[in-house]
């Protein structure tokens, strides 16, 4: 097969997600929402703060008494209710405790002079010093978080001070991860001539949970077509999106392809892109098939350039259609041919801006590559690039 028989990354990216629709939601507690996507837009039930509080430690008084002594007529903690405030007075209060009815500013406690008769409040005080107001953050009837949006901890405490506990989230995407090759043994047991151990299996095992998929089915494939048929075939039948790693390339033990086409349908195979040339889309049923190339650092990468986005759509979340991205310069020297690279670097920020670090061996054989990359340098087909040149990369953010 020619290169100019390869697609692009935007081609491959288009058939995956042309028909994806969001999985269907479920109401879940709060405290088990923590990197879910909501799948309601959630509105603010009162106003937070709830009530005038304040923001220091010190008096509560009107801003027009100061320049004088107060005696302190209460004392307001947090979380009490309080009366009041009798006229020509200061309150004690702490910090968010509720503002008295008729004070309109609070004095932190460092800038107060202790009299025998009460406290002496300089002047001049500005209406509402050291006073959050009711609906400051938000206001009883205005957007909270919108549809869509990934729960990060931000998140999670902010809907929690509006009192929801539950919330609607899409289900995640039930995912089966097939490991294909004859060749491979689990950590732990012994190596025979020949044989290597599976890094592909742990290292998805931890990275698609972090897309938001449930792995429902990890198993090992044996390298005979009637295997990956019968495994491919299982498999599909109890998951949304099922993935395997290696085996698609032009081999005789390459059987997932095969295997593919004959339960359900290839959509693409062959991309112009390294690593993960050989990685192959597809469908059985309604389950999605993403099949990765076996090089872990192929299997590595195509799971961030395809089944974070494949995922992302599956649960409803559009900002993990793309990955973000920053510009840095190179401090690299490369050149490609027809495959665009997208090379495993690790950024510092120096003099105002990024710089991309390439690990030296970028062969798609070498995991070691991604251990200390946070981002992968886009470097386009047939060009080269001079340390110092800006190149575009993308951030690796789950
Ligand atoms: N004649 C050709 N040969 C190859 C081509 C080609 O176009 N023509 N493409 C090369 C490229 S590029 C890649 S990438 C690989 C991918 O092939 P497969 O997806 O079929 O993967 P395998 O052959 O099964 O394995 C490739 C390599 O990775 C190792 N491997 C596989 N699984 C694991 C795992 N879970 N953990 C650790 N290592 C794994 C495997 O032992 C092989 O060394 O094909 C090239 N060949
Ligand atoms: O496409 Mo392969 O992943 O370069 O080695």
């Amino acid at each position: 097969m020619a290169d100019s028989d390869m697609h692009t990354l935007e081609q491959a990216l288009a058939a995956l997600l042309a028909d994806v629709a969001p999985l269907s939601t479920e109401r879940v507690s709060l405290a088990m929402a923590a990197g879910r996507v909501l799948a309601e837009t959630l509105t603010a039930q009162l106003d937070t703060p709830p009530f005038d509080n304040s923001a220091m430690d010190g008096y509560a008084l009107r801003a027009a008494d100061a320049g004088r002594v107060l005696p302190v007529s209460q004392r307001i903690m947090a979380g009490d209710a309080a009366a009041p405030l009798a006229a020509n007075s200061c309150a004690r209060i702490f910090t968010g405790a509720p503002l008295p009815a008729g004070a309109d500013s609070v004095v932190m406690q460092e800038q107060v002079e202790s009299r025998d008769d009460g406290v002496y409040i300089p002047a001049p005080l500005a209406q509402g010093n050291s006073v959050r107001t009711r609906g400051r953050e938000i206001t009883c009837g205005e957007t909270l978080i919108e549809a869509g949006t990934r729960l990060n901890s931000a998140a999670l405490g902010f809907i929690a001070g509006q009192g929801i506990a539950e919330v609607a989230v899409t289900r995640r995407p039930r995912i089966a991860l097939l490991s294909t090759g004859d060749e491979l043994k689990m950590p732990g047991e012994t190596l025979a001539p020949g044989q290597i151990y599976n890094s592909n299996r742990f290292m998805l095992s931890d990275l698609l949970p972090r897309f938001g998929a449930e792995l429902t089915r990890v198993e090992h494939v044996a390298d005979t077509s009637q295997a990956t048929r019968e495994a491919l075939a299982r498999a599909a039948a109890e998951t949304d999106v099922v993935v395997t790693t290696g085996g698609v390339s032009v081999g005789e033990a390459d059987h997932v392809r095969d295997a593919l086409e004959q339960l359900g349908q290839l959509d693409l195979w062959r991309l112009s892109i390294r690593p993960g040339k050989p990685l192959a889309l597809g469908r059985i049923g309604d389950t999605r098939f993403v099949g990765l190339a076996g090089n872990p650092v192929s299997a590595f990468v195509g799971a961030w350039l395809f089944l974070r986005p494949l995922l992302g759509a599956l649960q409803g979340a559009a900002a993990m259609s793309e990955l973000p991205r920053i510009s840095a310069r190179a401090a690299f020297d490369t050149t490609t041919a027809a495959r665009s690279h997208y090379m495993r670097v690790a950024l510092t920020f120096e003099g105002g801006e990024y710089h991309a670090h390439a690990f030296a061996d970028q062969d798609s054989s070498i995991l070691r590559s991604c251990v200390q990359a946070d981002a992968l340098a886009v470097i386009p087909a047939n060009s080269s690039v001079s340390v110092g040149d800006i190149v575009s990369c993308l951030r690796l953010e789950a």
